[in-house]
């Protein structure tokens, strides 16, 4: 049996993808590369294609045996969502629309989602833990939220099992280097802050040192891309298991402000990289930090990457030997 993988070409997508080729599962990736990276698919059938195809959608089902979804394959950015909500509701919430319908009609009853920290909003506390408030702060988050209910109600209705991880702050690299974060324009903190040490940038800009934290910037839970990878993989083992949907948060705990990751990579990389102040970006919460303590119990999740030093050195190590990402 088969795992699709749908957005396996992007940055968390085709880390997964690796890691459960090292398990021996057999793997399916559908993405349509608006984001993702050919060269970034090791060892997968490849569909190039929409979510919202559903004759696409039909062949893959038919075509290949396939008992679990992993569901990466959806708009990301925060900020670009305040300024385009429609495309946000459109891309994710209606593309996952018929990837779901197609899924109940070919009796495919396992999905795991990509949900996110950006559903919480400013949280009431931290760490944030599941049955937290979920009051967006962005529409980015809203659509991810609004996902988790079509799932929690397909559920209801057509017996269909889902996990949903709320991911913090994806980062880091295959420690071996085979493939990396690239994304175009690039919007992320960490490979931003890389891509100025390495002389790509004149400096790095911090988006507001007004917020309510210890330096005034705003702080995050970064967490490693292969640790991520494998709860996806613990999370499909407990829903073939236990056929019971949840939600987990996926955070190492710990937060760090920006101006503690700009000297992380300073420290890191041995680079004086240089930063300048600037305004605030639409949608930041001041501080996101998780409660992963659900996810280590129930489904028996230890990071192997959690401190901030490893994460970024081995960002450092995939930007250093692939300045240009996956370009040629
Ligand atoms: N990066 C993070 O820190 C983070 C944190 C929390 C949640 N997430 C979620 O994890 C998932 C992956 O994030 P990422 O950083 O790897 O993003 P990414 O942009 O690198 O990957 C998304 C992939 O989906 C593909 N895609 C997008 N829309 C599609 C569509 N309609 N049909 C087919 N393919 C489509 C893109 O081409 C891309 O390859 C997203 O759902 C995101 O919301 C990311
Ligand atoms: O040039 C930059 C880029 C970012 N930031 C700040 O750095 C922090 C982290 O930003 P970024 O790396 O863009 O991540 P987030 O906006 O926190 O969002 C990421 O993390 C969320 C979960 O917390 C996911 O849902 C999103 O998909 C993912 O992009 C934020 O406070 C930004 O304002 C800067 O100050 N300067």
């Amino acid at each position: 049996m088969a795992i699709l993988v749908t957005g396996g070409a992007g940055y968390i997508g085709s880390h997964t993808v690796l890691y459960l080729n090292q398990q021996g599962e057999e793997v399916i990736v559908l993405d349509n590369l608006q984001k993702g990276h050919i060269d970034a698919v090791q060892n997968a059938k490849f569909y190039q294609g929409e979510l919202k195809n559903e004759s696409l959608l039909d062949e893959i089902f038919t075509s290949n045996q396939i008992n679990s979804v992993i569901h990466f394959a959806a708009n990301s950015l925060v900020g670009e969502s305040v300024e385009k909500p429609l495309e946000y509701y459109e891309n994710n919430v209606i593309g996952s629309y018929h990837l779901i319908k197609k899924m109940v009609e070919h009796n495919v009853k396992n999905i795991v989602f990509s949900s996110t920290a950006a559903t919480y909003g400013n949280p009431v506390k931290v760490p944030i833990q599941e049955n937290d408030p979920t009051v967006p702060t962005n529409p980015y988050g809203d659509t991810k939220l609004a996902i988790e209910k079509m799932l929690k109600w397909a559920d209801g209705a057509y017996g269909l099992k889902s996990v949903c991880l709320r991911y913090f702050n994806a980062a880091g690299a295959d420690p071996e280097g085979k493939i990396g974060e690239d994304h175009t324009p690039e919007s992320h903190l960490i490979p931003i802050v890389l891509q100025a040490a390495l002389g790509q940038r004149e400096n790095v800009a911090i988006f507001g040192d007004d917020y309510p934290t210890e330096d005034g910037t705003c702080i995050r839970d970064y967490i490693h891309v292969l640790d991520l990878a494998a709860a996806h993989y613990l999370a499909l083992k407990k829903l073939h298991e236990t056929e019971e949907s949840g939600v987990y948060n996926l955070g190492n705990g710990t937060g760090f402000s920006v101006k503690q990751v700009i000297d992380t990579c300073r420290k890191v990389t041995g680079k004086d990289i240089a930063a300048i102040m600037a305004t605030r970006r639409a949608g930041d919460p001041a501080v996101l930090i998780a409660s992963s303590e659900k996810a280590q119990t129930e489904l028996g999740w230890i990071p192997k990457y959690p401190t901030l030093e490893e994460i970024v050195s081995h960002a450092w190590n995939w930007h250093k030997h692939h300045p240009n990402g996956y370009q040629k």
